[in-house]
């Protein structure tokens, strides 16, 4: 596999349904920081807050929506589309997220119909999530379920898209949790999605297509993680709310 030097490190923070003006205030000001960050980030507030987000977060930092729908308007009660995302300011979209699957019935069917729709009508780009349950690792099953769900995106990501895409493995037992993989446990998963994505399209791809890695990631936590060869970066969660985002997007520097 090529060093993972040869991929732009990637950091995204999913403020999830969290939102003040204080923690407005508190993240732009560790945003602020990260000037001199040699990452791409990309923060994505929940929807109704974007357009405050936009107006003031400092300019190279980017935006994203936590989901959409795959219609660009219609009779679609409580949804947002790609095209209104675009116009508020987003460039990214997570989709997938394990909260949309587990508690919003999200399966793959459907996520690749969001993904074919956002790559093949719209310029966005998607951060796509992956991972396997507690139950599914303790079975064995952990690289079955990662194959299963990023071949789902795969047959609808063209082979000249894979730079509008980055993977975000996330394995649901870390999220949230305080529990975060240990840098072996998610290099392995990682080299194994690498191969796996390979397989599927050219070592070309796989060298080029940045994996990241979600749950539980912290200041203390993201360091090691960031030095293995095939963790491009991260989405994180609660420490995307704090002064540590400083740290975390610059995991590869300090
Ligand atoms: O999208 C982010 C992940 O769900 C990780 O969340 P967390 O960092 O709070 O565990």
């Amino acid at each position: 596999m090529a060093g993972a030097n040869a991929r732009r490190f990637f950091v995204g923070g999913n403020w999830k349904m969290n939102y003040s003006q204080a923690v407005l205030e508190k993240v732009n000001d560790a945003l602020g920081k990260t000037k001199d960050a040699e990452a791409d980030i990309v923060c994505a507030p929940p929807a109704l807050f974007i357009k405050d987000f936009v107006s003031s977060k400092p300019s190279h930092v980017q935006v994203a929506a936590q989901n959409c729908y795959h219609a660009k308007e219609g009779a679609f009660t409580g949804e947002i589309s790609p095209e209104m995302l675009k116009e508020a300011g987003c460039t990214w979209v997570i989709l997938g997220h394990s909260e949309r699957r587990t508690l919003f019935n999200e399966d793959d069917e459907f996520l690749k119909k969001k993904i074919d729709y956002v790559l093949n009508k719209t310029d966005i780009n998607v951060i796509a999530c992956i991972g396997e349950t507690l139950q599914e690792r303790e079975s064995g099953k952990t690289n079955e379920v990662v194959e299963r769900q990023v071949k789902a995106y795969q047959e609808k990501i063209a082979n000249n898209q894979y730079d509008r895409v980055v993977i975000a493995y996330e394995p649901v037992w870390a999220i949230g949790t305080g529990k975060v993989a240990t840098p072996q446990q998610a290099q392995e998963v990682h080299d194994h999605l690498r191969k796996f994505i390979e397989k599927n399209t050219n070592g070309d791809i796989a060298k080029k297509v940045r994996i990241i890695y979600g749950g539980s990631v912290t200041g203390a936590s993201c360091k090691e993680l960031a030095q293995q060869a095939d963790i491009d970066g991260f989405l994180v969660g609660g420490a995307s709310l704090k002064p540590e985002f400083e740290q975390i997007c610059k995991a590869r520097q300090n």
